[in-house]
This record gives structure tokens, sequence and C-alpha cells, in this order.
């Protein structure tokens, strides 16, 4: 399968004080492929949100490239890396950052009025498919303080696909849900996923890592093992699965 983005030799720092700079990347290659489900793990500060954020152009690098879909991210202009964020990619947090003033309908379709690819009556139509296949159809008109930590997930999730992206970054898109929301959050993003679109993810949830394909390990701003478990496709049960994640954990130290 063909690469969708690429890290070679990604290096990220940060100034810490005057004339200091501390390295938090550290020469990081890696491939992730058309159709991957993804997840990074790691330790507390061992870099996997700046990874995230430096590997999806949302956040520059210091050296090293990027390549998405064979072009290289930092060669573009602001406007084109506006573009390529907008149009091919979608982006979930742990909290949902709605905007207070808009009701969830809006919220899920704004970025797509704004990209103007498609009219508002095509739009609105995939918004409200997005939020059937979410189980969030009857919120439309509600303010996003009348849903739950859950629903608000969820709406975040149709706000990312509203324009059809190829890949879907999460930064620990569950940390702020119960178990029971997380597994319902997976299996949207399984769903997702099997219909073609690439997710890359960072979590600390090994349960949630048990659900995707891979399973990238940092550990103090690199790359130190991957764990490839396949896709969850029935095959092997869940509780298989985490028992060869766990395993895989503990020899990585974690
Ligand atoms: N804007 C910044 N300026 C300076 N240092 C930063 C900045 N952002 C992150 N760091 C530092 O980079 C390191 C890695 O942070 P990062 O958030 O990527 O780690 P993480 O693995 O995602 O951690 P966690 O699991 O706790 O979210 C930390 O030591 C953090 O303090």
């Amino acid at each position: 399968m063909e690469n969708i983005l690429e890290a070679k030799g990604l290096s990220k720092s940060f100034e810490s004080g005057k004339n200091k700079s501390v390295e938090i990347l550290k020469n990081i290659s890696l491939d992730i492929k058309k159709g991957e489900f993804v997840s990074v793990m790691g330790p507390s500060g061992s870099g996997k949100s700046t990874l995230l954020y430096s590997i999806s152009g949302m956040d520059g690098i210091t050296s090293g490239s990027i390549l998405f879909g064979g072009k290289e991210i930092e060669k573009l202009s602001e406007g084109e890396l506006s573009s390529l964020r907008l149009h091919k990619m979608g982006f979930i947090f742990q909290q949902s950052h709605l905007l207070k003033d808009l009701n969830i309908f809006d919220n899920i379709v704004l970025s797509a009025y704004l990209a103007k690819e498609n009219s508002r009556e095509m739009v609105n139509n995939r918004a409200r498919d997005l939020m059937k296949k979410t189980g969030i159809e009857q919120l439309a008109d509600h303010d996003i303080t009348q849903a739950s930590g859950g629903q608000l997930q969820r709406v975040g999730i149709c706000r990312a696909l509203i324009n059809n992206p190829d890949i879907v970054f999460g930064d620990e898109p569950t940390g702020a849900l119960n178990s029971k929301a997380t597994r319902e959050i997976m299996e949207i993003l399984k769903n997702i996923n099997e219909a073609g679109t690439t997710i890359l993810l960072v979590t600390h949830d090994a349960k949630v890592a048990a659900r995707t394909e891979r399973i990238l390990f940092m550990l103090d701003g690199s790359i130190a093992g991957e764990f490839n478990l396949g896709k969850y496709d029935g095959k092997e049960s869940l509780q298989v699965r985490e028992e060869r994640l766990a395993s895989w954990l503990v020899k990585m130290g974690f």
C-alpha cells in the first residue's frame, strides 16, 4: 500500500530559556500507509502530542521532512498548508473545542461551509448522515452545553469528517470519556477506518490501542519500537489483542 504520510529524520526543539533549546523529537522516521489505523503510545512527556502536531503540519519542525501524499509539507505556502488541513485532514482532540455560540449542527458544518468545495445542501446532507452514523442526529439544534462528554466527542468526530478527509488525527480522543463511551467512539473510528480513512491516534490507553492495527511506542523523543497487531476484524478477540499488546508493552518497559 502507498504511504499517505512519511516523516524523514524529523526533529523538533522548543526554546527553553535564553539561547537554550531542548530537543523533543529526535530524528524520527516513520511511514503511515493509506488506510492504516495506527496509534502512538509512550510515557507522559515522551513527545507523542508533539509528534502528532508536527507530522500533521499544525506545528513547525526543526529539521527533517514530512511528506503528505508524496509532497513535502514544509515547502507549501501557509495558504496551501491551510487548504491541505481543511480538505485532506481531520482532527479530533480530547476536549472537543466546539464554538459555544453555535448549535451542534452548525459546529459540524462550519469548516465545510468555509471550504466551499460543496454546496451547502450537500454539506448539510453529509452532516445529517454523519450525525446518524454516530448516533447524535437528535442533537442538531442543541447547544453544546446540552450534550454529554461522549456526545460532544461524537460531534467532534462528525466535524473532523465533514470534509471527507483522507486522514484523521486524534490526540487522546477518548481521554475524557468513561469506558462505555470509549468503546463506542472506538467502534465509530473502526467503521470510519473500514470505509477507507487513515487514522493516527495518540493514546495512553492500551484498550484503545488494542483496537488499532499498528502501535508505535515513543520513548524520550524517539520511536523505540512498533508492534503490528493487524486489523481488528473480529478474527481474534479483543481480550487476546489486549494481552498481546500488554506483553509487548511490558517488554518495551512501559
Ligand atoms: N510549546 C512547548 N514549549 C516547550 N516545551 C514543550 C512545548 N510543548 C511540549 N513541550 C515539552 O515537550 C515534551 C513532550 O511533550 P508532549 O506533550 O509531546 O508529550 P506527550 O508524550 O504527548 O505527553 P502526555 O502523555 O503527558 O500528553 C514535554 O517535556 C513538554 O513539556
